[in-house]
């Protein structure tokens, strides 16, 4: 932006310009004295996305400068709807005191800078965060450029928190395990986020989603980069890392400090998540089994908005992220539900342990700020009551534990107790948010600070006492000592007194200062001493109280390492005690985990639903069996169940419960069932027959397709599959046809424990040629020409679907419905129903089908080799031409 000589900007706007046009992609918040403003464009945005009103400030190029501005103390309630809003923000500082620049002339601007860029992952703020929920930053990188089997790595971190992680994954995992976090914003260079193969997650992060220069992530320097982060001269105490993960880790290194600045956050040692360790579940079947949002979008109606009963903002997360990620290691597994056993037979241990934790502050959150010095005392506070909440919790846990919580006391058995008790001696028990405002120093803790108050204390005395004998002494009962900020201390009476000040001896004594329409302010030599004093004792009990934040700060950060774990190590104790609350009040059970392929529930239930039923205090959830086990001890494969029954019967909740109950039990926690046996579920696919992503160019039935497409072709033999209605969104034969290869594939191909839920009742005829596969049916029993029903699965299967019944409970038109039911009987009496069932039988089994299939395939295959190897004949070749037809065949086989 260049301006003509005549209309060139003011300096500030000057300034201004420069400092936008090197933060092109952010809304600038620019301060000013108690303000920030934005300009331009800017403030038209923010202005809009804000609702607040649009002035403007002078001119440039001729053309008014439009402006909005938010006051800075209410600069996190703005910023928090900007950041929800998808915008970033760079707040830009005065960095000195405005009457330094008036020294260098009366023109000059104020210094001023960027001092942080706020994006949706980089937000520390208690007001901008949610206590139970992380706040993901992640970076990914890929080796390997375009080729096929190109290595994939995620780093993210929580900067709220200072957790940090690596993980490899490749090309096909990279939704799941993106989404597994759930960041808030997602970084990547800014080759990759041109590459189509990872077009749809840009497309889906929309605006979080960020391009950022490729040396971020440049593989020759990142071990570099990230050394000199952690301020060690090698990484070999870090652990074995892959050259993709040392990639990401440096982009996302490399953009904190594009967005922090000189600020260095406190990140933990980057750990490794590895590959495998947690089941897999793609961002489609999160939404259909409402993990951790409603379809709604929101917490309030998903397992985790039921399950959660934590205490504490790091339970809270801790459980969320656990829920996410469910693990697949039947070890790891059993370690967490012996913690849940422990609190479920201590009671009185649950309650004290719950009743800390409920007073607990977020210590994570606040270490966080402090170490990016954006802290203030009620975070030392915060530290402080963390520490006297952990040593309670501490001793509380007595006696022989179970492994897990055994580690977590000694985690907080480890807490410094030099720090608990610096804090302890020189933190007053209430402070201001803001360390300037002072008054957060313990008296008694430091005689300095004592004395400067003393001396301030009895200033103000002696000016209390002053104008007692001012008052007798000039006889004007009226007069009054008052303060003001731009004054300070003055004397004030009316005009006819103010005369009486001013004249004789008086003049002499007092001082004008200011005369107001109605009063006249004066000082005196004594005042203006004592203000002084007043002035000076402030300052000084200032400085001491700032230097005194600062120590503690240092000590509180010095500690970053050992206060995280003990954080962890709360959380972790707040999510067994809190699952343990929640089994024993919903009586849920210990399910056996095992390396099998089992898949047994007794008397199952849908947390969710269950609870939805219990607040409405309609009728009570009716618990099912489910078993997907291997039939028979010959079989190694899982069953498949074939559901059928009415609409509203309760197909889909069948389906999702057992899912939940899969999830629920590798997250370590007890299950919704009367016993539950699962082996371990490597995999996880639920896909419902209608979702909607019109949006995204597809049609519901593609979307269908290319969901059940992975699903048949991803599933292994660990894999829990739970289809609902697939098919139901084309011509019935079509969809029929589909639902029916489907369930073949499934049972001769992947081999893996699956429900599938569908309205083709002709399906069922798969049960006597398909030796794992089994009918189920939801029972409902007719009355009259209703139905009820019953929800419960027992074997067999459904000969009709009473839509016509569902409708006329939802209202349809009397006409509607008797007119219905005289079509469904004319096309029953003239379909070919009969006939279906015996089409099917005719197919040909779906083993031959594939083998069919692979003939063909064989057959229309092209083969050079071949052809060239069938156009040679040995006989008739000397040994130089037999040479070279040996490097011929050689180069055709390098072209294929
Ligand atoms: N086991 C159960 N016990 C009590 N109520 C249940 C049970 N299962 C389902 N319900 C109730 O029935 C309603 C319908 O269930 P669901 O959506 O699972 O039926 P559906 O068979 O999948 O229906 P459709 O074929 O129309 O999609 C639920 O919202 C719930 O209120």
């Amino acid at each position: 932006m260049s301006a003509a000589p005549e209309t060139a900007p003011t300096p500030m706007m000057a300034q201004y310009i420069e400092i936008k046009a090197a933060n092109p992609d952010c809304l600038l918040f620019y301060r000013m004295g108690d303000f920030y403003e934005l300009f331009f464009d800017d403030a038209e945005d923010a202005s809009r996305a804000l609702g607040i009103t649009l002035t403007k400030r002078g001119k440039h190029l001729g053309d008014d400068i439009p402006m909005c501005g938010v006051p800075i103390h209410a600069a996190d309630d703005y910023l928090q709807k900007l950041i929800s809003l998808g915008h970033r923000v760079a707040i830009c500082e005065q960095l000195e005191d405005p009457a330094e620049a008036k020294k260098r002339g009366s023109k000059s601007v104020v210094k001023r800078d960027v001092v942080r860029l706020v994006t949706p992952g980089t937000i520390t703020e208690e007001t901008l965060l949610e206590p139970g929920q992380g706040n993901h930053l992640m970076t990914v990188a890929r080796l390997g450029g375009k080729a096929k089997g190109a290595e994939y790595a995620l780093a993210w971190t929580d900067l709220s928190t200072g957790d940090f992680r690596l993980g490899v994954t490749d090309e096909g995992r990279l939704e799941a395990d993106i989404s597994a976090i759930e960041p808030s914003e997602l970084v990547v260079s800014d080759d990759l986020y041109g590459d189509e193969r990872l077009a749809g997650l840009v497309r889906r992060f929309g605006k979080r989603a960020r391009p950022e220069p490729r040396a971020y992530f440049d593989v020759a320097t990142a071990p570099d980069r990230i050394a000199k982060f952690f301020g060690v001269s090698t990484l070999d105490g870090f652990g074995d890392f892959s050259r993709a993960e040392l990639s990401a880790a440096s982009g996302l290194i490399a953009y904190l400090g594009k967005t922090q600045l000189d600020a260095r956050p406190a990140l933990r040692r980057p750990q490794r998540q590895l590959a495998g360790a947690a089941m897999e579940i793609d961002p489609a079947t999160r939404a259909s089994l409402e993990l951790t949002r409603s379809a709604q979008g929101k917490r309030q109606g998903s397992l985790l908005g039921v399950i959660d009963r934590t205490k504490s903002g790091v339970g809270g997360r801790l459980l969320a992220s656990r829920l996410s990620s469910p693990l697949t290691d039947a070890d790891g597994i059993a370690k967490r539900q012996a913690s849940i056993g422990h609190f479920i037979e201590d009671v009185s241990l649950r309650s004290e342990a719950r009743a800390h934790l409920a007073r607990l502050p977020d210590m994570e959150r606040a270490l966080s700020r402090l170490a990016l010095d954006r802290g203030g005392p009620r975070d030392l506070l915060g530290i402080r009551a963390g520490l006297r909440g952990a040593a309670a919790i501490a001793d509380a846990l007595q006696g022989e534990l179970p492994p897990e919580l055994a580690d977590c006391r000694a985690e907080l058995a480890a807490l410094p107790a030099d720090l608990s008790t610096v804090l302890e001696e020189l933190l007053d028990d209430e402070a201001p948010l803001l360390k300037r405002d002072g008054g957060f120093v313990r008296a008694g803790a430091l005689p300095e600070l004592d004395e400067a108050r003393t001396l301030r204390e009895d200033a103000r005395r002696f000016v209390a006492e002053l104008q007692g004998r001012l008052a007798e002494e000039t006889r004007i009962r009226s007069l009054k000592i008052k303060h003001n900020n731009v004054l300070g201390f003055f004397i004030e009476v009316n005009e006819a007194n103010g005369k009486t000040l001013m004249a004789g001896e008086n003049a002499d004594r007092f001082i004008h200062r200011q005369t107001l329409a109605s009063a006249m302010r004066f000082t005196t030599g004594e005042l203006a001493e004592l203000q002084e004093r007043i002035v000076n004792a402030g300052a000084d009990a200032l400085r001491i109280e700032l230097e005194t934040f600062d120590r503690l700060r240092d000590a509180v950060v010095s500690e970053a390492d050992r206060l995280q774990r003990a954080s962890a190590a709360l959380g972790a104790i707040d999510v067994a005690a809190s699952l343990a609350d929640f089994a024993v009040s919903e009586d849920w059970v210990r399910p056996k985990v095992d390396d099998s392929l089992a898949f047994k529930v007794e008397g199952g239930r849908h947390p969710v639903v269950e609870a939805a039923l219990a607040a409405a205090q309609g009728s009570s959830f009716v618990a099912n069996d489910c078993d997907l086990s291997p039939p028979g001890a010959a079989s190694e494969a899982g069953a498949i169940w074939l559901v059928t029954g009415p609409n509203m019967g309760g197909k889909s909740t069948f389906l999702r419960q057992n899912a939940l109950i899969a999830i629920l039990a590798q997250i370590g926690s007890y299950v919704p069932a009367g016993a539950a046996h699962i082996g371990i579920v490597d995999r996880l696919f639920s896909r419902v027959g209608a979702s909607d992503e019109l949006a995204e160019g597809r049609s519901t039935f593609m979307v269908e397709m290319v969901e059940t497409a992975a699903i048949l072709n991803q599933s292994g033999e660990r894999a829990l599959v739970i289809l609902d209605e697939i098919g139901r969104g084309t011509a019935t034969y079509d969809g029929l046809s589909i639902a029916f290869a489907a369930v073949e594939h499934l049972h001769e191909v992947n081999r893996c424990r699956a429900l599938f839920a569908t309205h083709f009742h002709e399906m069922t005829a798969l049960s006597e040629r398909l030796s794992r596969l089994s009918n189920v049916t939801m029972r409902v029993k007719e009355w009259k020409s209703d139905v009820v029903f019953l929800h419960e699965v027992g074997p067999g299967s459904a000969d009709r679907s009473y839509g016509i019944q569902v409708a006329k409970l939802a209202g349809l038109p009397k006409s509607v419905v008797s007119r219905a039911k005289a079509v469904l009987a004319e096309l029953e009496r003239t379909d070919q129903g009969e006939k279906r069932g015996t089409f099917l039988d005719d197919l040909p089994l779906f083993s031959a089908a594939v083998k069919r299939a692979a003939d063909e395939e064989a057959a229309a295959a092209v083969d050079p080799v071949a052809d060239a190897l069938k156009a040679i004949d040995p006989d008739v070749l000397s040994p130089r031409e037999a040479l070279e037809a040996l490097y011929r065949l050689k180069a055709i086989a390098a072209k294929e």
